[in-house]
């Protein structure tokens, strides 16, 4: 029995040693696991962190340093995140704007900084931003993370795959040499939000920086869990091995109190090693049991060893029960404290969550969202309960709800990450931006492992929505006024031009082609010699000379108006206007732009202003130009010319001005009627001198009228027409006057006889027709020659005619032949008187030139209406008269005596 009994004592033993080893290791291994856990929860806590300093840069187009800080005060880093250096961002530099940089970040008021370690490089980076921006960080300041290879490598990493990257031990620019710790780094890439990020070769070229931050390892630790890893050692080493360089942490070593403990510590049966993959980052981490965890549980193997030793086979069973139920009962405490632990790590994530600025939220494995942090229900104004399950989709703007679920499922289905932009409403009623960021969780967070749902974080982009609208907008109207000009300038048929003035670079519209008879495409190549080959040279010199004087800035644009030969070889005048639009530095002119516009009607029409202007000036006629009052608005200089007035004088004043007073009020009638009905007048006026001369104009009248035919101007045409009228008076003389003697000749004697009997008819009263001819009037001639017979004939003619009284007519018709026509005859015999005077002054001696000339002259004359026929008959009857008298012995008169059945007096 006491060997049974010992057999089951020490069975029990056994047993209870077993149970005692197993629950050792089950309190190691979640103790092992609860510290992993708190490392990677906090690691993928600052992880988040990063990239809500990613999402700064992606809502905001221009982070300063102001921004960035007050961005990094919000944080609250040292309170929430204690352990972390600080946050910062390193921007990358291209080689060509180092130089820039840095005077751009000295302008600041950073008089000596620059980009350390100095030395030509590929490329830059620098840390430009780095908060708390105080202390140890202030020698961070410009440093070059990616010149040192550690660091690269992480950035690089990051760079390439868009996500955080956690760097190898390094040597921290913020040590100062004293109580140096461990250092690490991790990475979150930033790239420009416009740039493709879908491949690394895009995200390489996307990059603007990176968001990081720097840890001190102990630190690190040190706030994880006030440095106390539980009742556990932790070794930390970078990488896969534990190598003693690549030590990172031993919190044996930081709480070693003495030498004694690292030696029971080192030998423990229990342990292990782990590899933590951080930001993609390998950590091993090795665990052992610390002294208080073999304490605790020395005190609980002690009363199995007493037992063993002590107690009876019946103790032994008693013990043995005990044993087994208490260990059951520390199993149910380990499940307990395992749940604790677990509700703690819930809970502290909680609190991380819901103290980050960006809104987070939890899905489950079936696709619902199951939790939101406390940012998320703040934003949105709704409760955890409504915004469960698919509730949040109400706040997601009904335009956006589709994009965002097909994207959401068909990552989830892929279990990759995804990022979305979309609306969510506010509490305030707002449509606002977000960028959320899905990314698919896995137990352990090792993707190989169970997948647990999806992390999101979502990040206020408004600002920068609203930046991207405003800039789409003013694209929107760039394009518009583009077209609109475009528009402007077809319809103000406008060729256009723009001209490189270093490079003699060209380029025409399609207008600017036409207006000189071409196609665009028929002028290729084009530069600037096709316009100098279409252009006259004459002009291009001038063009030439305009262009120089804007180069020196001497004229604000360029304008010239130059001749272009159109494709048909006729030339066409083009207005060409331009402007120095772009200069260089040095002052050269870069580029000019302007305009040119087809004239040659305006200058054609120039050219007709310019004849009729000239027209008008040099015309040898009056010219007038009246406005419809008959106020003179303008005059010629022919016009001042003829009438004495000047020009002064003229304008203003009306064309009545010139009136002589010789045309009565019935011509002035006709003429505005004819002026108002046909719209011009012409034909002979007098007109007055300012010196009261009169003088005959012939005159042409014209209305000027405008677009809807009402008259406008009249313009008037006056040629002085003095001498043409003297002319024509001295034809007229000639034409019904002796020349020799002035004496009217036959055809105006004819003329007078009609008018003189026509008379005599109505008055009843009589006239005499009398026939003079000069006896020996050829002797004269052939004695003294013909001059001196011109010269009797003259004075003869003169006395003849003093020798008859008013309103008789003294006619010569021919030689030395005269017919005088007596009117007024009451009774025949009443012209014998005169007829004694006409023979008296033929004989009376006429004294030329020494000599004395003797004539006589006979006379026959008929009585009308005795003698009643016609003024050539009665001719005929005073000649026949004459005739007798000659016969009778001349110097006599013989009146002619009319005899009914008589024979008409034979023809000489
Ligand atoms: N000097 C001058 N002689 C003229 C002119 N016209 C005609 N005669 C001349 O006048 C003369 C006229 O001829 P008659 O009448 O026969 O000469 P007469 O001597 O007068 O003869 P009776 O008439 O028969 O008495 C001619 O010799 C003409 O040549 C003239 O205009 N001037």
């Amino acid at each position: 029995m006491l060997l049974l009994s010992l057999s089951f004592t020490g069975l029990a033993w056994r047993n209870a040693l077993v149970a005692q080893e197993r629950y050792e290791q089950t309190q190691f291994d979640f103790q092992v696991r609860a510290v992993l856990t708190r490392i990677e929860q906090r690691m993928q806590a600052y992880q988040q962190t990063l990239l809500s300093v990613r999402g700064l840069f992606e809502a905001s187009k221009d982070v300063d340093r102001q921004k960035f800080r007050r961005f990094v005060d919000s944080l609250h880093l040292t309170e929430i995140y204690p352990g972390i250096q600080g946050l910062g961002f390193s921007r990358l530099i291209a080689p060509a704007e180092l130089e820039r940089h840095i005077d751009a970040v000295r302008r600041e008021g950073f008089a000596g900084y620059t980009v350390q370690p100095a030395g030509p490089r590929d490329v830059y980076s620098a840390i430009v931003f780095l908060e708390p921006f105080s202390g140890r960080n202030l020698r961070a300041f410009g440093y070059d993370m990616y010149s040192e290879p550690v660091r690269q490598a992480a950035m690089v990493r990051a760079r390439d795959s868009g996500e955080a990257a956690l760097s190898g031990k390094v040597r921290l620019m913020q040590e100062a040499g004293r109580e140096e710790q461990a250092g690490l780094l991790m990475y979150v890439p930033v790239y420009r939000n416009d740039a493709p990020q879908s491949t690394p070769v895009e995200r390489q070229a996307a990059l603007l920086g990176w968001a990081y931050a720097p840890f001190r390892m102990r630190d690190l630790m040190n706030g994880i869990q006030g440095g106390r890893m539980g009742e556990l050692d932790i070794e930390i080493y970078d990488g896969e091995h534990p190598l003693p360089e690549a030590l990172l942490y031993d919190s044996y070593r930081e709480n070693l109190t003495s030498y004694a403990e690292m030696h029971v510590s080192r030998e423990h049966r229990l342990g292990a090693s782990h590899t933590l993959t951080i930001a993609g980052h390998p950590w091993t981490v090795i665990s052992r049991p610390a002294p208080g965890f073999l304490q605790h549980v020395k005190d609980r193997q002690q009363p199995v060893h007493t037992a063993l030793l002590g107690l009876a086979i019946s103790g032994m069973l008693f013990w043995l029960s005990w044993v087994l139920i208490n260990g059951r009962r520390q199993a149910l405490q380990a499940a307990h404290g395992m749940t604790r632990e677990l509700r703690e790590s819930e809970a502290r994530f909680r609190l991380l969550a819901d103290s980050v600025p960006a809104l987070i939220w939890l899905a489950d494995t079936d696709r619902r969202f199951y939790w939101f942090n406390r940012p998320w229900l703040e934003f949105t104004g709704r409760s955890l309960d409504k915004e469960q399950g698919y509730g949040w989709t109400d706040g997601i703007h009904p335009e956006d709800i589709k994009r965002y679920l097909d994207t959401y499922y068909a990552s989830f289905d892929q279990r990759q990450p995804y990022t979305i932009e979309l609306r969510l409403r506010h509490h305030d009623g707002d449509w606002r931006w977000i960028a959320d960021h899905g990314i698919p969780r896995f137990k352990n967070n090792d993707s190989n492992d169970e997948f647990i749902g999806y992390i999101g974080s979502c990040t206020d982009i408004n600002e920068r929505k609203l930046m991207e609208k405003a800039l789409q907008r003013s694209e929107e109207n760039f394009r518009r006024q583009s077209r609109t000009m475009a528009e402007i300038l077809w319809g103000a048929d406008v060729g256009t031009w723009e001209w490189n003035v270093q490079t003699g670079e060209t380029s025409f519209n399609q207008r600017w082609a036409e207006i000189v008879g071409y196609r665009l495409e028929e002028l290729a190549p084009i530069n600037i010699t096709t316009w100098h080959h279409l252009t006259h040279p004459d002009d291009l010199k001038r063009s030439n000379l305009m262009l120089q004087r804007c180069f020196r800035r001497e004229l604000d644009a360029y304008e010239c108006e130059v001749r272009m030969q159109h494709s048909d070889g006729h030339w066409v005048w083009v207005l060409d206007r331009g402007r120095v639009v772009e200069w260089a530095e040095d002052g050269q002119p870069l580029r000019m732009s302007g305009t040119h516009l087809d004239i040659t009607a305006r200058k054609q029409s120039e050219i007709r202003l310019q004849l009729a202007a000239n027209v008008f000036t040099h015309a040898r006629e009056a010219i007038v130009i009246a406005d419809t009052d008959g106020t003179i608005i303008d005059v010629n200089e022919a016009f001042i010319r003829i009438t004495g007035y000047t020009r002064e004088e003229a304008l203003g004043n009306n064309p009545r001005m010139l009136q002589s007073g010789l045309q009565d009020a019935d011509f002035y009638d006709e003429f505005w009627e004819t002026l108002l009905s046909k719209g011009h007048w012409s034909g002979e006026i007098w007109n007055r001198r300012k010196d009261g001369e009169v003088y005959p104009t012939l005159m042409t009248i014209s209305a000027v009228r405008d677009a809807n035919g009402r008259p406008q101007n009249y313009v008037a045409l006056s040629t002085d027409i003095t001498a043409i009228k003297n002319y024509q008076s001295k034809l007229e003389h000639i034409a019904h006057y002796d020349v020799l003697t002035g004496l009217p000749n036959r055809a105006l004697l004819a003329d007078r006889m009609r008018h003189a009997l026509s008379q005599c008819l109505r008055r009843d009263d009589a006239l005499a027709v009398v026939y003079l001819d000069l006896d020996g009037f050829k002797a004269v001639n052939d004695r003294h020659g013909h001059e001196i017979g011109d010269e009797l004939l003259v004075h003869v003619a003169r006395r003849m005619q003093e020798a008859l009284r008013e309103g008789d007519t003294l006619a010569r018709i021919g030689g030395d032949e005269f017919i005088a026509v007596l009117v007024d005859l009451d009774e025949p015999s009443h012209c014998e008187p005169i007829l004694e005077r006409l023979l008296q002054a033929a004989a009376d001696p006429v004294n030329l030139r020494g000599y004395a000339l003797n004539v006589s002259v006979s006379i026959g004359i008929t009585l009308f209406p005795v003698d009643r026929t016609d003024a050539d008959q009665l001719i005929r009857h005073a000649d026949h008269a004459m005739y007798q008298a000659k016969q009778a012995g001349r110097n006599c008169y013989r009146f002619f005596a009319p005899t009914p059945n008589a024979e008409e007096p034979p023809e000489e």
